[in-house]
């Protein structure tokens, strides 16, 4: 099961997108500044923006999901048990996983926007697509979400899931690192050998490197359990 990016070119006024390279199972994250394309790549590999020149090709992969940034525009029914139906889901086992129990009959549009973020993306885990790709799954949500969003993204046993964020506070365990800048897409490889690679990497990991440490992932944990092996 893989993606190939194939010198996929892609403009939009003065904003081109540039990238190269195999998405392979596993949890991949490209990571980058606000306006950078994470988005514009999301939609590409979904294949909802055709590229101008180059190609996405998919191997092994029959099924595939897209969260969108605004997830608003993923809601289709006046309910959330409705909602939860149209997803071939059981309510019940739905809202409990989004935290979200008794809310059943409740209008989606009622729903924060974190809170609307954790039903989509439960939604979607529940799915269990072979292609999963998440845009800005952390935004919107405080801490404690952001740490359930990771246990759900990590909970996943197969397949292939790419997270498209800026977030530099609270991340999942991953097995690869991209980087976006300025529209060209940049592969850093599989981690932990990636992340001394990593330009935006969160302040905790870049702390760990310059006191020696060689954290195992890119979790704050990982950073502190390598900042305590090194001062033994
Ligand atoms: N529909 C659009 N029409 C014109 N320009 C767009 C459109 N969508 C995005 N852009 C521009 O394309 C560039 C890349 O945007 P994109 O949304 O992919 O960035 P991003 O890295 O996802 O940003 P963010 O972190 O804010 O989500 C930006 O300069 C943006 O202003």
């Amino acid at each position: 099961m893989r993606v190939d990016l194939e010198d996929l070119l892609f403009s939009r006024g003065r904003f081109s997108l540039r990238g190269s390279g195999t998405f392979g199972e596993g949890v991949h994250l490209v990571s980058g500044p606000v306006g950078s394309g994470k988005s514009t790549l999301a939609l590409l590999l979904a294949e909802i923006l055709r590229p101008e020149s180059g190609a996405v090709r998919r191997h092994g992969i029959s099924s595939a999901l897209l969260l969108l940034q605004f997830p608003e525009y993923h809601i289709t029914c006046p309910t959330i048990a409705e909602e939860a139906g149209s997803w071939g889901l059981d309510p019940d086992e739905l809202l409990v996983r989004a935290d979200l129990a008794g809310r059943g009959d409740d209008d989606p549009f009622h729903l924060s926007r974190g809170e609307l973020k954790r039903l989509i993306l439960a939604c979607m885990i529940m799915r269990n697509p072979d292609l999963l790709m998440l845009d800005e799954p952390f935004s919107s949500l405080d801490c404690a979400a952001k740490r359930r969003a990771c246990s759900m993204i990590e909970g996943r046993s197969e397949g292939i899931t790419i997270i498209f964020s800026h977030e530099r506070a609270v991340l999942p365990r991953v097995d690869a690192l991209w980087e976006m800048e300025g529209g060209t897409l940049r592969a850093l490889g599989s981690v932990p050998r990636a992340i001394p690679r990593w330009r935006h990497a969160p302040p905790y990991l870049t702390y760990a490197l310059e006191r020696g440490a060689r954290p195992e992932n890119i979790r704050l944990q990982d950073a502190r359990e390598a900042i305590c092996r090194t001062q033994g």
